[in-house]
Formats: C-alpha cells, sequence, structure tokens
C-alpha cells in the first residue's frame, strides 16, 4: 500500500541550522505511530515540516498535502488572548470545506456542537478560549482536529499537563481513529503510554535512532544513545552542502 507519508533525506531547520537532520522512511495508512525523543529532539520541528509550516531545507517530504492533514499543535504555541469563543474555535476546523469566509449552515452547526460534545465541553459554546483551563484548551484543540475529517492526524504533545481522567478520554478518541484506519502521529514523553498504546514509534534525537515497532525502538541502549546524540548536537551547524552529505555516505 502506498505510504501517506515519505520522508527522503529530510533536512529541517531554522536559518539554515537543521533541526531535524537527514531523516528517511514511510508512514503506512493507518499507522498509529509515537514520535519520541529527548527536548529538543526536533519533534516539533518535523511536524510542523508535514504540515507545511516549514518548508525542507533539503530532502522531501511526499504524500499527502498540508491541507489534509489535521494538526493539533502545542498548547504553548496557541496564543489564547485572541478573543475567539469555544464554538468559533472549533469551526476553524471546518476552514478546508467552507474556506475562511464561507457560512456556517445548519449542518455544519450540528457537526461543531456534536465535535465539542464529543469532548466533553457542551455547555462551553461561548466561553472565551483565554478563559479555559489547559485541560480544557487541549479538549478544544481536539475538538477541531475531530472536525476537520482528516486522514492524517498530527499531535504534537497532546496530553501535556493533563489530569489521568482527560488523558483517558483524549487516548479514546485517538484509538477510535486509529480504529477508523486513520494514520495519526504524535509526539509523546510519556514511554509507559507509548509502550500501551501505539504500536510503532519514531526514535528522534535529530537524526532517526530507530524507527519500528515499539518495543525494539524503546530500548534501553536506543533511549541512552538519543539523550547522547542530543545533547552532543551543534546547534549552530548549517546544513550540510551535498558534497558533504556524499563523502558521509561514502
Ligand atoms: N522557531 C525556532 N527558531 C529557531 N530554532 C528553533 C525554533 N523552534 C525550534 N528551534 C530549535 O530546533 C531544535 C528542535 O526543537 P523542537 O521544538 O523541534 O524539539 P522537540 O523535540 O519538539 O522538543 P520538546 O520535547 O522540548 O518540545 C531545538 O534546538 C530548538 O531550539
Amino acid at each position: 500500500m502506498m505510504a501517506q507519508l515519505q520522508f527522503r533525506d529530510l533536512t529541517l531547520g531554522y536559518d539554515r541550522h537543521p533541526a531535524v537532520h537527514h531523516l528517511s522512511g514511510d508512514v503506512a495508512p493507518g499507522a498509529l505511530l509515537a514520535v519520541v525523543g529527548p527536548n529538543g529532539a526536533g519533534k516539533s520541528t518535523l511536524f510542523r515540516g508535514i504540515v507545511g509550516l516549514l518548508k525542507p531545507l533539503a530532502g522531501t517530504i511526499a504524500g499527502l498535502k498540508p491541507r489534509e492533514i489535521a494538526y493539533l499543535p502545542q498548547i504553548a504555541d496557541i496564543d489564547r488572548s485572541f478573543p475567539i469563543s469555544v464554538f468559533d474555535f472549533v469551526s476553524t476546523g471546518l476552514w478546508r470545506t467552507t474556506g475562511i469566509f464561507g457560512g456556517i449552515g445548519a449542518a455544519a452547526r450540528q457537526k461543531i456542537a456534536q465535535a465539542i460534545a464529543a469532548v466533553g465541553l457542551t455547555g462551553f459554546e461561548s466561553r472565551g478560549i483565554g478563559t479555559l483551563s489547559g485541560g480544557q484548551m487541549q479538549r478544544v484543540l481536539f475538538a477541531r482536529v475531530l472536525l476537520q475529517d482528516a486522514r492524517v492526524i498530527v499531535l504534537d504533545e497532546p496530553f501535556n499537563a493533563m489530569d489521568s481522567k482527560t488523558s483517558a478520554d483524549l487516548l479514546r478518541l485517538i484509538e477510535h481513529w486509529h480504529g477508523e484506519q486513520r494514520t495519526v502521529l504524535a509526539a509523546l514523553h510519556d514511554m509507559d503510554m507509548v509502550r500501551a498504546h501505539f504500536p510503532q514509534t519514531l526514535l528522534l534525537a535529530r537524526e532517526a535512532v530507530a524507527w519500528g515497532p515499539t518495543a525494539e525502538v524503546l530500548t534501553a541502549d536506543n533511549l541512552l544513545q538519543a539523550r547522547r546524540m542530543c545533547e552532543a548536537f551543534d546547534d549552530t551547524a548549517a546544513t550540510c552542502q551535498p558534497q558533504q552529505r556524499s563523502a558521509r555516505a561514502a
């Protein structure tokens, strides 16, 4: 089956400084893939590349177009001072079908209400997003993803600072998406959760340390190697020139 996402010698970064380096691999349709690694390993950077917020410095990402992918950014990346209600924020999940200035009809309103209900926030529709707790805001982000109805879903630390009830509720939603054969990628730090619920794992430390079945990836050796590689990585290094790359591969 055709891969849903294909990375080929992908380098992503900022101001010509690589943050994800020479990543190659395929994400199969229906995969439930955890992306793990120490702080600064490049997980968010990879996700920004997948959803088109960052252009590759080198290499390629092929497969679905960014607008076909639903993205849950890290909660810290959301400007919650923006005066928008829960209902209106969740409704932006329909932009792909309605356009930014498209009207919202009765059927769409019902879908939005259903998405808000599915994450347990009925009654919060007219609240400003700035008045929500962190866990409530995370549920709002999930409702927006739900509404996008995308084949590929990319979740950046979806369980950050969340109580166990909220985590369990949202994990059920992810498992439901997996049951519907959607492809889900999630950046996570909780290795017990990854081992229990995510069949595939990519361990990242600027480069891929290991990628495959979770039990084979999350070994003590691989985790130690990932930590060492992140600590040793030179944040100020420039992107490799093509001739340097082929010399490395030789
Ligand atoms: N907007 C940016 N401008 C410059 N450098 C950035 C930017 N965003 C991230 N970086 C750098 O890119 C590297 C990878 O960061 P990234 O946020 O992708 O890591 P991460 O694995 O998601 O980390 P964490 O687990 O802490 O969220 C880090 O060295 C970081 O400082």
